[in-house]
């Protein structure tokens, strides 16, 4: 069985490689037909250096060869989601949808699993998430992750198909659980790189990464996620490797941000339309997100660092 990647980034180029290494027949399909030729030729992919590709997998820009896998991995950007889902919904009815992509639709106020069940309704949904840079898995390097899906033998049958000698994947059934806390941590990563491009120091940052979680606790208990799952790899694990590492692009992202700098445009950074999304969802919904909403008025350029940090401290002291 042939297992479909659409998108070929970062991300997913690195399952990719991590499942053809482990005998797996792999289909990437990705939009750019010069990229393509260009992955085809050198048999690399430029956002992953020093990567080579296994002849088990093949690369196309037709979608043909996609479409003709019944377990289909979507390894594209989280605003990108809708419109592919829309366009090809007649194509991809009766297939295993895996979300791959972290984050919150800004005009659906969705995560991937539940825009995937609102527009491809005979799909079974699922969402593969948890704390792994692609550099990391394309390495071969040991990396455990969450495979979320509704219908448990649906989920056993991707544990096994997905999971590699150095790729572990834990299941659970709480797909909202897992699905917010991949959306919220980058947003959380954002904020975190503010207070070292600032200066902040430690301290200020950990003290954020955990009123964070707080504020993901919140948000994911009113919509109906466990809190179980947000304590395990898609939520905490995810929330510690991105808010202290270099290699993420939202925690890079934020730093820049904190310090005043330039960030390269074309860079994926999930976390700046999520925290978008999120600000109008806790006004929707009367929820506190101060963090958030701090982050999509900074990314928005509708406040400053001093100004933001100035409204996370002087909020009214309580219980913790
Ligand atoms: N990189 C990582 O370490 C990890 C990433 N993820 C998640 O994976 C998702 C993808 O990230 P990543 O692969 O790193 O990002 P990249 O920027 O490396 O790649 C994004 C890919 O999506 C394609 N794409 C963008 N927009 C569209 C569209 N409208 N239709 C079709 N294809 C599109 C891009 O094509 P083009 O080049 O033509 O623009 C590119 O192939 C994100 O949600 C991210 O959070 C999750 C875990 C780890
Ligand atoms: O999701 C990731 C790690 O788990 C990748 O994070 P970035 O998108 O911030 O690089």
């Amino acid at each position: 069985m042939t297992i479909g990647i659409a998108g070929g980034g970062a991300f997913g180029t690195a399952l990719g490689v991590a499942l053809a290494r482990d005998g797996r027949d792999v289909q990437v399909w990705a939009r750019d037909v010069a990229a393509v030729a260009q992955m085809q030729a050198n048999r690399a992919n430029a956002r992953l250096p020093g990567v080579t590709l296994p002849d088990e997998i093949t690369i196309s820009a037709v979608l043909d060869p996609l479409f003709a896998c019944d377990t289909l991995l979507l390894a594209i950007p989280a605003q990108a989601l809708v419109p592919f889902l829309q366009d090809h919904s007649a194509r991809l009815a009766g297939k295993v949808l895996v979300a791959c992509c972290k984050g919150i639709d800004l005009q659906r106020m969705t995560g991937p699993a539940s825009t995937i069940r609102d527009l491809v309704p005979d799909a079974q949904a699922a969402v593969l998430t948890g704390p792994s840079f692609a550099a990391d898995i394309a390495r071969g390097l040991p990396t455990a992750l969450t495979i979320a899906c509704a219908d448990d033998a649906t989920g056993m049958m991707l544990q096994q198909m997905l999971s590699t000698p150095t790729l572990r994947l834990y299941r659970t059934t709480d797909i909202i659980g897992a699905e917010l806390g991949g959306a919220l941590k980058n947003v959380m990563a954002i904020a975190a790189g503010v207070t070292i491009g600032a200066g902040l120091g430690d301290s200020a940052r950990a003290a954020l990464i955990t009123r964070g979680f707080a504020e993901m606790q919140r948000l994911v208990g009113q919509l109906g996620g466990q809190a179980d799952t947000l304590r395990g790899l898609s939520g905490l694990g995810d929330l510690v490797l991105t808010c202290t590492s270099e290699q993420s692009r939202n925690y890079r992202f934020g730093v820049a941000l904190g310090a005043g700098q330039a960030f390269d445009a074309t860079t994926t950074v999930e976390g700046a339309a999520t925290a978008r999304a999120l600000q109008q969802l806790a006004l929707d919904l009367g929820i506190d997100l101060p963090i958030c909403t701090v982050v999509a008025d900074l990314t928005m350029g509708r406040t400053d660092v001093k100004t933001a940090l100035h409204a996370l401290l002087s909020r009214p002291l309580k219980e913790e």
